[in-house]
């Protein structure tokens, strides 16, 4: 018994044979390289027309042979996350990273969306530390997350009570008919629904009246520190919204707010320059716990933040515009980042990204439709 439990996959890769495409798509090929030999020893050459048709035909060419390769032996991984507690003694700490640059183009609510599905994780959450970075310096970025942090109390227990799968609540909110679907006969869940959707319009009433002004924000208290401060001028801010203390299994993740030191003597080196401030770079402090008095270590917290509060051997980064729609996905990701073959090999784990509220037909292709459709279809 013991032994089948040790044998339990955390994942299985499966490759897909396409033999059949794999020949039409050679033969495309070895129609481009035809078409592209006859331009070269067509009678008419070297003229303007027949460059441009060379130039455009020759970049084709080029973009279907790294199609090809793409698209050569593609594989379907399916993760065991039900396996995961069987096969590994503890689940691995993990810190998440969120960047937002600008209170303007990147709203505080969509910031406060993100961290509440960060916070919501299906993942022991005292296993969890989300890291805000705001390169904006905007105490309204800052107020947005005080404000999710208070409604994480109720939000993360609802989600968790109904097994809601998109732990965005503006994503959750914005289709009735799908969420509520599930356990619609109940009266207790259409009254917590109705509570919790109540709760998250007012939050959001309240964000966006703070960010148009319309309800002044005082910087005072623990606003002081943003009252002398430019977006490329001003010393280093961390705030530790919500701390785990006990380190429960049942309460929330850790949240935590930065802004980076930033002078407009120096280069700030854009997301890269923020994740490099967030991301660990040693392991000497590993046995650093979370400090609640971050002023303390403000000098060495110039440097790189997780590494001196949480420092996990594992992070998940999002920009501040995406949401996760999987609860489970830290767990997908762990059922191959902790297996005892791939685990050493694999370096990090990614998803496809999918886009919500984009135009209607996608003119400009930036939803990237066709190219799944054409390119990596199975
Ligand atoms: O000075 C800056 C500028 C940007 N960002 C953040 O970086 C992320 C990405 O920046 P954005 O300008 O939104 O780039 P996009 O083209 O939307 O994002 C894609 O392209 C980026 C650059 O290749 C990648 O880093 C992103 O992960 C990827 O989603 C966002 O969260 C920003 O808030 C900062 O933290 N500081
Ligand atoms: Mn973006």
């Amino acid at each position: 018994m013991a032994n089948q439990e040790h044998d339990l996959p955390l994942y299985e890769k499966v490759w897909l044979k396409r033999r059949f495409q794999r020949v039409i798509d050679t033969f495309i090929l070895l129609l481009l390289l035809l078409l592209l030999s006859y331009r070269v020893f067509s009678p008419n050459t070297f003229t303007f027309s027949w460059f441009l048709a060379f130039i455009c035909e020759s970049w084709f060419t080029f973009t279907w042979i790294v199609i090809l390769n793409a698209k050569w032996s593609p594989a379907v991984t399916t993760t065991h996350p039900d396996h995961l507690l069987q096969r590994v003694p503890e689940l691995p700490r993990v810190d998440l990273f969120v960047t937002t640059a600008d209170p303007v183009l990147e709203p505080p609510i969509i910031t406060l969306n993100t961290v509440l599905s960060l916070l919501a994780l299906d993942y022991p959450p005292n296993k969890l530390a989300c890291y805000v970075s705001d390169d904006g310096c905007s105490p309204l970025t800052f107020y947005a997350l005080v404000q999710a942090s208070k409604f994480a109390k109720l939000w993360v227990p609802f989600c968790n009570k109904y097994n809601v799968q998109l732990r965005a609540p503006f994503r959750y909110f914005s289709n009735v008919a799908t969420s509520k679907s599930q356990d619609s006969d109940s009266t207790e869940f259409n009254h917590e629904w109705s509570r919790m959707k109540d709760l998250y319009d007012h939050l959001s009433k309240t964000i966006e009246d703070v960010t148009r002004k319309q309800i002044p924000l005082q910087l005072d208290g623990e606003f002081a520190v943003f009252s002398n401060t430019e977006q490329r001028n001003h010393p280093t801010i961390i705030k530790v919204i919500l701390e785990n203390k006990d380190g429960v299994s049942d309460g929330l993740p850790h949240l935590i707010y930065i802004s980076r030191e930033k002078g407009p003597q120096y280069p700030h080196n854009y997301k890269a320059g923020a994740m490099n401030v967030l991301v660990p770079w040693n392991t000497y402090s590993h046995s650093y716990k979370l400090m609640i008095k971050p002023q303390i270590y403000l000098e060495y917290v110039q440097t790189r933040v997780s590494g001196l509060m949480t420092n996990a051997p594992f992070m998940l980064n999002v920009d501040c515009d995406m949401v996760v729609n999987n609860p489970k996905i830290v767990l997908h990701a762990m059922c191959i980042l902790m297996d005892s073959k791939s685990g050493k090999e694999v370096a990090f784990v990614q998803c496809f990204q999918q886009f919500y509220d984009g135009i209607k037909d996608d003119a400009y292709g930036n939803q990237w439709v066709a190219a799944f459709e054409v390119f990596f279809q199975l």
